[in-house]
């Protein structure tokens, strides 16, 4: 039994939950969760492969970017700064010794810690808004070396960013830090949000390496998390289309680009869609840096984005949030008809979730492997091959309906109708309406994305949401924000 250093947090950090678990186990678990889940939901694909786990040098230091939240343990005890406890989110506990990051991000929080307590800051009160530190992030391009830093707080007292910039500067670290940074964040949901970005020191943005191409990762671009481990699982799910030559693939909820310029070497042309602007910024840059031009990105909502535009794809990418597709992205993807779609998932419980879906709309599961991106926690990866099944032939079958032997009862039809009828969506205008009936106030568009973000659903925002959001934003009043998460729950969006 393969046993490896338990954590010295482990006991009251909630970030991993499988430290000090045999690595073997922990595959097991993470595979049989992903098995049972598709069997429950009678979902029998043509080969279910076997879990791809991390070889033994990558199973710690392997995380990228962390974000640290500055609180408490105890109430109103000393200031701490690191992850939510295991079953206790208003507490924090200090991870000034974590096993899945780089030893730098341990140094850089530990300076953080000691500059913020010696200088009597306090910590940002979740429940009152009160309060000056929120968060800490760290980030690292693993192939280049290269650090950013970013410490987060709200804008109601002063913050000395020289001071703090010149001594995390002098630090001995093994990496090298190219961007300090200062994010003044006055929103209400927990979440790190930026009002305004103050760059300290060199730039917001550091490189990292991917099977051959170099990509801009900006301050607040995602990036996939384990780099080695990635690498691994996007050479496998590419090579299970590997003939893109000529082809047009369209690269759903595509972050930062890496897949559609790993599969712009091979294909014709890609279309990546996105919604976070800082992202779809990054991808853009990225395959100017790589030499491809046969890439286009668009920021928005998939739905959104695929209902204005004509071309039409040969194979479709998905990679959607821990959320995963709404119904009508679904059934718009699945209306180009195309042969594959690839699906990548970090949430199988989304995933098996979207693939009943898509089976209603004719797509069946060819392959399935689960990843072990993530040792150590319960995140698991997993990849599908989904094939279009076309009719083998057309038989004609003559039908009479009503009472009787041999006959089809009409409310069997109605009953089977109801419980495939899709649900009703759930427009900002009906949470809207339900607010303004219910409280008697009206709440802006942005303030209900605003929360959908936090709770991490996915948000409908225009193509054209990079202008927009250019602006500062500004955040519902608490009053707001208990009236929207009403309503969410009453649509059981949340
Ligand atoms: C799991 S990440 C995948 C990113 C990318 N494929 C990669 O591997 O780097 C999911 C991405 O979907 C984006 N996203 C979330 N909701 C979206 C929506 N409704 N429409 C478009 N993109 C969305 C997120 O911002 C995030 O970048």
């Amino acid at each position: 039994m393969e046993q490896h250093n338990i954590c010295r947090h482990d006991e009251l950090c909630g970030g991993c939950t499988y430290q000090g678990t045999d690595y073997e186990e922990q595959l097991r678990t993470k595979e049989n969760a992903v098995r049972s889940l598709f069997s429950s939901a009678e979902i029998t694909p043509a080969q279910f492969a076997p879990i791809e786990g991390c070889p033994g040098e990558q199973r710690i230091g392997y995380r990228n970017k962390m974000e640290y939240t500055f609180g408490d343990m105890v109430k109103d005890g000393p200031l701490c700064l690191g992850m939510h406890k295991i079953k206790n989110f208003m507490s924090i506990v200090t991870v000034d010794e974590c096993q899945l990051v780089h030893p730098d991000f341990n140094r850089i929080l530990r300076f953080t810690l000691d500059f913020c307590t010696n200088r009597g800051y306090v910590k940002y009160h979740k429940k009152s808004h009160l309060g000056l530190l929120r968060n800490l992030v760290v980030r690292r391009g693993v192939r280049t070396g290269e650090l950013l830093v970013n410490i987060v707080t709200s804008s109601q007292s002063e913050f000395d960013e020289e001071a703090w910039k010149e001594g995390l500067l002098a630090l001995p670290l093994d990496c090298r830090i190219v961007g300090v940074m200062h994010t003044l964040n006055d929103g209400l949901a927990d979440t790190v949000a930026c009002d305004e970005l103050r760059l300290l020191y060199g730039r917001e943005y550091y490189y990292e390496e991917l099977l051959g191409l170099r990509f801009i990762v900006h301050e607040f671009a995602f990036f996939q998390t384990n780099v080695d481990a990635v690498e691994r699982l996007y050479s496998e799910a590419l090579a299970l289309i590997p003939d893109l030559e000529g082809k047009t693939v369209f690269d759903l909820y595509c972050g930062t680009g890496t897949i559609s310029q790993i599969a712009a070497r091979s294909a014709a042309r890609v279309l990546g869609v996105e919604i976070v602007p800082e992202s779809v910024e990054s991808a853009r840059e990225n395959a100017a840096l790589n030499g491809l031009d046969n890439c286009e990105f668009v920021c928005g909502d998939v739905f959104a984005v695929l209902d204005t535009r004509q071309d039409k794809p040969d194979v479709i990418i998905v990679d959607p949030p821990r959320a995963g597709m709404s119904q009508e992205a679904v059934t718009r993807i699945a209306s180009y008809g195309v042969k594959q779609i690839l699906y990548i998932s970090c949430n199988p419980k989304s995933l098996v979730k979207n693939l009943t879906w898509f089976a209603e709309l004719g797509y069946e599961a060819e392959y399935v492997r689960p990843y072990d991106n993530f040792p150590m926690t319960r995140h698991v990866e997993t990849v599908v091959l989904l094939s279009h099944k076309a009719p083998d032939s057309h038989i004609h079958v003559k039908v009479e309906f009503g009472e009787g032997k041999g006959k089809v009862p009409l409310d069997k039809i109605a009953e089977r109708a109801e419980k495939y009828k899709p649900k009703e969506t759930v427009t900002y205008k009906r949470i809207k309406e339900y607010i303004e009936d219910k409280f008697g106030f009206k709440v802006h568009t942005a303030y209900i994305a605003e929360i959908k973000r936090a709770y991490g659903l996915p948000v409908h925002d225009a193509p054209n949401a990079v202008e927009e959001l250019k602006q500062p934003r500004k955040h519902p009043t608490p009053e707001k924000v208990e009236a929207i998460k009403d309503a969410l729950k009453h649509f059981e969006v949340i």
